[in-house]
């Protein structure tokens, strides 16, 4: 019997010509910088969240101008969404405001006021996402000015926002001001407002607390399929320049020879040349990474998306893709071990943040070859700086307890799960023959002893073949894959 078809992600809806990732504010809030997209015009009355076992991840659109509209589509869109919407079309105020940048008032990474996104209502489209706040409009046109010379900033962006899942009803909450916040801006009665809009949810939490969305919330829920959408988000976010970043020759030469570490550089062979690659060192510097300005064909690809658990999934050339992989030592695990073996309580704060782990030195607590040798293991290309054993230190026969630093357990656990990690990628790519390796998932949050772990093993393990790809946008895969799943629903709806 032939094999059943692939499921197949579908070809991308949204203009990214010219998108612009926005600059970062702070190192928490680097995976979830605004993307401005100039030439995306179309109003989005939608809003995706991805809620996984440890985050929720929430995508949304904010036009920043009122767009040219065409007079064929606006007659379409007036006439498909007229049900949904009472308020007649002139009332309707056009917004020349922009998005924020850290909108929740109890979201830990957020500094500032409440939340000033809105939905748009508009009468032509029905209730859209839009920006509102004298600060946060000049902060983003400030951000862009710097970057662009344009003075009428057309389009949009994509905003996007993290919570944990163990706190959800912080997630509800957002949603719930965003939608109020907007029908109250646009003087239109909140459950009109709350018939336009419609929640994409995905990842697991889109079944665990559907009904609790639906009730809570008063919108059209709609569940798509995690995969998918990873797949999907994957094909967007890889559009985008600048977004696509990894660890290259060159700087990881540099590095081993400009940073003082206590794992000293190992030696490779590399198609049968000596090159020498620094093992991940304890103050990897953030420049040793090159992005893609320009992005290039991003399929076949593997992805490996490191959440709580990881999933493998093969990508053809054609977006066909298949669940190839997965392992259960994911970002729980590190997570999880982390509480119990140090005092940690927060991820990005006490203790896993890049300057406790980097701090760290993880030979007191791993067994290194050269602790079990001596020297080299030379004949198998084993330096004695390399890992043999992790955790391999800490049991004493003599049944003497010691006391090992938070900082050195973090950065062998982290090494641990990463170089696990690593390799089952690598085995994956060999397998199905593929080059590109892309690590998504918030596991890795830019954390550069993560990425120049994960690097590292598909180097050493590839031999140089196959290389390690990030995304700065990590963890929002299956999100804006859930976003743009209803652009292309959207049109095809309204066509
Ligand atoms: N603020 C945070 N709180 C908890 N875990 C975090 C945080 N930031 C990053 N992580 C890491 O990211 C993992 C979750 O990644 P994510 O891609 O959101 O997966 P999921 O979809 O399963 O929630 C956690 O297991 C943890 O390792
Ligand atoms: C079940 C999951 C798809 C859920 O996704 P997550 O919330 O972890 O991002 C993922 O945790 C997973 O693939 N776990 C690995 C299971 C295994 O293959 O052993």
């Amino acid at each position: 019997m032939p094999a059943p078809p692939l499921p197949s992600a579908k070809s991308i809806q949204v203009d990214t010509r010219g998108a612009l990732i926005l600059d970062e504010e702070s190192p928490e809030t680097r995976d979830s910088r605004g993307i401005y997209l100039p030439n995306y015009v179309e109003p989005v009355s939608h809003i995706a969240v991805d809620i996984g076992g440890s985050l929720a991840k929430v995508v949304f659109f904010t036009r920043s101008t009122e767009p040219p509209s065409s007079p064929s589509i606006a007659a379409t869109r007036g006439s498909s969404q007229a049900s949904h919407v009472s308020t007649p079309v002139s009332t309707s105020p056009p917004h020349h405001d922009f998005a924020p940048l850290s909108p929740h008032p109890s979201h830990p990474r957020v500094n500032g006021a409440l939340t000033p996104a809105v939905l748009e209502h508009n009468g032509h489209h029905g209730p859209t996402i839009s920006g509102l706040s004298t600060l946060d409009h000049s902060a983003f046109r400030d951000n862009l000015l710097r970057r662009v010379s344009v003075q009428h900033l057309p389009g949009g962006s994509l905003n996007f926002e993290r919570f944990e899942t163990e706190h959800i009803d912080e997630c509800v909450e957002f949603l719930q001001a965003l939608i109020e916040r907007s029908a109250e801006l646009n003087g239109v009665p909140i459950e009109d407002m709350r018939k336009g809009v419609k929640i994409m949810a995905t990842g697991g939490g889109a079944h665990k607390f559907y009904e609790m969305f639906q009730s809570k919330l008063q919108v059209e829920v709609r569940r798509e399929d995690e995969m998918e959408c990873l797949i999907e988000g994957l094909k967007f976010i890889t559009l985008i320049p600048h977004e696509v970043y990894y660890f290259s020759d060159e700087l990881i030469h540099e590095v081993s020879h400009q940073t003082a570490c206590s794992n000293r550089p190992s030696i490779l062979s590399v198609n049968g040349t000596n090159r020498e690659y620094e093992r991940p060192s304890p103050n990897p510097p953030r420049y040793a990474v090159s992005f893609e300005a320009n992005p290039t064909p991003q399929l076949p690809c593997l992805l490996v998306n490191i959440g709580s658990g990881v999933s493998i999934i093969r990508v053809d050339e054609d977006g066909s893709f298949e669940r190839v992989s997965g392992t259960s030592l994911g970002g729980g695990t590190l997570w999880g071990l982390l509480s119990l073996l140090t005092p940690a309580t927060t991820f990005d704060g006490e203790l896993f943040s890049s300057f406790v782990v980097e701090k760290g030195d993880n030979a007191s607590v791993d067994m290194l070859v050269g602790d079990i040798y001596g020297q080299d293991y030379s004949k198998l290309g084993l330096k004695s700086t390399m890992i043999a054993s992790s955790f391999g230190k800490v049991f004493k026969k003599d049944g003497k307890k010691v006391k090992f630093s938070a900082e050195d357990i973090s950065r062998s656990l982290l090494y641990a799960v990463s170089n696990n990690i690593g390799q089952i990628a690598y085995m994956n790519a060999e397998k199905y023959n593929l080059e590109r390796i892309y690590f998504g998932g918030c596991f890795i949050r830019g954390h550069a002893a993560t990425i120049s772990t994960l690097s590292y093993a598909i180097r050493f393990w590839s031999k140089g073949t196959k290389r390690a790809l990030f995304l700065r946008h990590e963890g929002f895969l299956g999100s804006i894959g859930a976003w743009i799943k209803n652009i292309g629903e959207e049109e095809i709806e309204e066509v």
